[in-house]
Parts: C-alpha cells; sequence; structure tokens
C-alpha cells in the first residue's frame, strides 16, 4: 500500500554551523512497505528521525531523494492537487499533541467536518451524519460535536483528533507518539481505541513511541531507528530475544518489566550528532560488539524471512540478555 525506496531527509542545521552549510540527517536509505490492515511500531531514541518518518510517510515532508509510493503510484510524481487528495483521502494522521493539532476556535463539529467539506464528501446532510457518526466511533456523546477543543479532557480531545484522521475513511493512519501528552490514566484508553477502530476498519496503523512495551504489544512489526537509519525490523512476537540488532536488544533491555529489569545491557555514551554520523554503522560508536569492519562499511540488509537487519555482528537469535552483558566485561 505504501513504500519508501531509499529515502533521505536531509535538513540544514537550525545553527547554521560554519558558513550555514551543515547538514542534518534525519532519515537516511529508509526502505520501508506498509501493507494493508498491518501495525508497523517505530521505536528509537529522541532525534533518531521517527517523527521524520511518519511526516514522509503521510506526505507531509518531501524527501530529499528516494521514492513514496502510495497505492501504486509515486506520491511526489504527482501534480500537487492529485497527491493532496491521494494522502489527504487515503492516510489519517494524528499527532503527538491534540491542543496544538485541532483549530481551538472551531466547534468539534467544524473540526471534523473542515476535511469532508475540503474534499467535498456528500450533501451537507450527509457531513452531518458523518459527524454523528465519526462521534460515535470514538466513543464521544453527540453532544460534543457543539464543545470547542478547549471544553474537553485531553483524552476527549485526542478522540477528536482520531475522529477527524478517520473522516474519509482512511487506509493507513499514522500516530505520532499519539499518548505522550496525555494523562497516564487515558493512555491505555486511547490506545485501546486505536487498536479496536483499526480491528474494526481494517486499518493499517504506523505507531511511533517511545514507549517500547506498548508499540511491542501493539504491533505486528517492530521498525528500529538509530541515527537516521532503520537498523532493524523484528517480527513482533519476536521481539525482544528474537532481535538481532545489538541496539534493539539494548534498547529493549532498557525497558522496565520486559526481561531483565536490574541489569540492562547499557548503552554506553551518548547519541552522536545527526550532523556527523559516523562512518559505516551508525551505532559502532556505542556497540560492544563493533570492530574495523563496521567503521569502513554500511552493513547491508540481511533478510530471513519476515525479519531484516543491518549489522555486520547480528546477536545470536535468543541470546539472553545476561549473556550479551557478558559479552561486554
Ligand atoms: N526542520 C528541521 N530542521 C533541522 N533539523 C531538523 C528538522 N526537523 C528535524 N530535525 C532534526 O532531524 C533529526 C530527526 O528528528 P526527528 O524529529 O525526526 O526525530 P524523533 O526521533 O522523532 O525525535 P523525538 O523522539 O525527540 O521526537 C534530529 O536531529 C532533529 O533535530
Amino acid at each position: 500500500m505504501l513504500e519508501l525506496k531509499d529515502v533521505h531527509v536531509v535538513h540544514k542545521a537550525r545553527s547554521g554551523g560554519l558558513l550555514g552549510r551543515d547538514r542534518v540527517y534525519a532519515l537516511t536509505a529508509a526502505n520501508l512497505t506498509v501493507s494493508p490492515g498491518e501495525t508497523v511500531g517505530v521505536v528509537g531514541e529522541s532525534g533518531c528521525g521517527k517523527s521524520t518518518l511518519a511526516k514522509v510517510l503521510v506526505g507531509l515532508q518531501r524527501p530529499t531523494a528516494g521514492t513514496v509510493t502510495f497505492r501504486g503510484r509515486d506520491l511526489w510524481g504527482m501534480k500537487e492537487r492529485e497527491r493532496r487528495e491521494a494522502i489527504g483521502t487515503g492516510v489519517g494522521m494524528i499527532f503527538q499533541d491534540p491542543s496544538t493539532a485541532l483549530n481551538r476556535r472551531l466547534p468539534v463539529r467544524q473540526v471534523l467536518r473542515d476535511p469532508l467539506d475540503v474534499h467535498g464528501r456528500g450533501t451537507p446532510a450527509q457531513r452531518d451524519a458523518r459527524v454523528r457518526e465519526l462521534l460515535d466511533l470514538v466513543g464521544l456523546p453527540a453532544g460534543a460535536a457543539d464543545a470547542l477543543p478547549g471544553q474537553l479532557s485531553g483524552g476527549q480531545r485526542q478522540r477528536v483528533a482520531v475522529a477527524r484522521a478517520l473522516a474519509l475513511e482512511p487506509d493507513l493512519v499514522v500516530a505520532d507518539e499519539p499518548t505522550s501528552a496525555l494523562d497516564v490514566s487515558v493512555r491505555a484508553q486511547i490506545l485501546n481505541l486505536l487498536l479496536d477502530l483499526k480491528e474494526r476498519l481494517g486499518l493499517a496503523l504506523v505507531f511511533v513511541s517511545h514507549d517500547i512495551q506498548t508499540v511491542r504489544r501493539m504491533s505486528d512489526r517492530v521498525v528500529t531507528m538509530y541515527l537516521g537509519r532503520i537498523v532493524e525490523q523484528t517480527p513482533a512476537a519476536s521481539v525482544p530475544l528474537g532481535a538481532r540488532h545489538p541496539y534493539t536488544r539494548a534498547l529493549f533491555s532498557a525497558t522496565p518489566g520486559l526481561i531483565s529489569p536490574i541489569n540492562p545491557i547499557p548503552l554506553v555514551g551518548a547519541v552522536p550528532s545527526a550532523t556527523r554520523p559516523p562512518s559505516g554503522c551508525p551505532f559502532r560508536t556505542r556497540c560492544w560488539r563493533a570492530d574495523d569492519v563496521c567503521a569502513a562499511e554500511m552493513p547491508a540488509a540481511t533478510v530471513e524471512g519476515g525479519h531484516l537487519f543491518h549489522c555486520h555482528h547480528p546477536v545470536a537469535a535468543g541470546a539472553t540478555d545476561i549473556e550479551l552483558i557478558q559479552e561486554r566485561v
């Protein structure tokens, strides 16, 4: 349904740098396919390019290089009007903070009618009916239509954002940290709503989150990003012990409540700057398995069934955290 091929996004550095020429390598050589009905979870530390990937998927970020194919057509080869129509009706996006994503001056009714009006869907009466249907779909009372977003709770606002994303019956919803701005008490409700809607409507879902436990629980496939690169794609059922990339293992090991809450595999040092990524494998400066080969060459993809990873020295499938910690000593 949606495919990224060798997609790069390079920004000019905000700081400008020497002569203003510094570049930020936000996304490098990204290859990703999203199939109908599947849930893809994206994990990685702050600044690794998760939001950039999400924006590329929903057509909000034009790649510096590479192709984005949506329903068999090159998204950035289309005329602007066609692209807006294809993305506007085919992909819904849910942002982190519903307070900023929704227009505060418009009542919920208009927030939800807006995409229907823009894309000329149905008669005015049919649009009103669709608004009622959408509120019902996300578990809000019909009376919520008259409220301004500011009069709703954070959880209710995010329900409105979910309803808006679904207004035009997309095949794919991309949710970028959809619960991180919400109270802990309502996070589970929003996640369950997303899962429920996904099942009922047969949606594909791309779910970006810092909360890797949740990603693991919600997804069919876990995509690990590091310094702008997709370094591993693992079937969620085999995460974490089946993951082969040392970074995925370290990331999941550091999550309380997973396999080794007491002795996580330590991630030594900080993530290098995205303006000067290391040569070869981007993770090598923090990897206990790295050697000269890792510094010389970016590892090609190894594909084993539905599992893909880029590593010269992958961890054995099933290796325990304790075994990996011992390797480091
Ligand atoms: N418009 C921009 N101009 C310059 N640099 C940018 C821009 N947008 C993102 N970046 C940089 O690109 C890199 C990737 O950013 P991105 O927001 O995609 O990461 P992220 O994984 O979503 O981070 P977080 O989890 O903190 O939201 C970062 O180094 C970020 O500072």
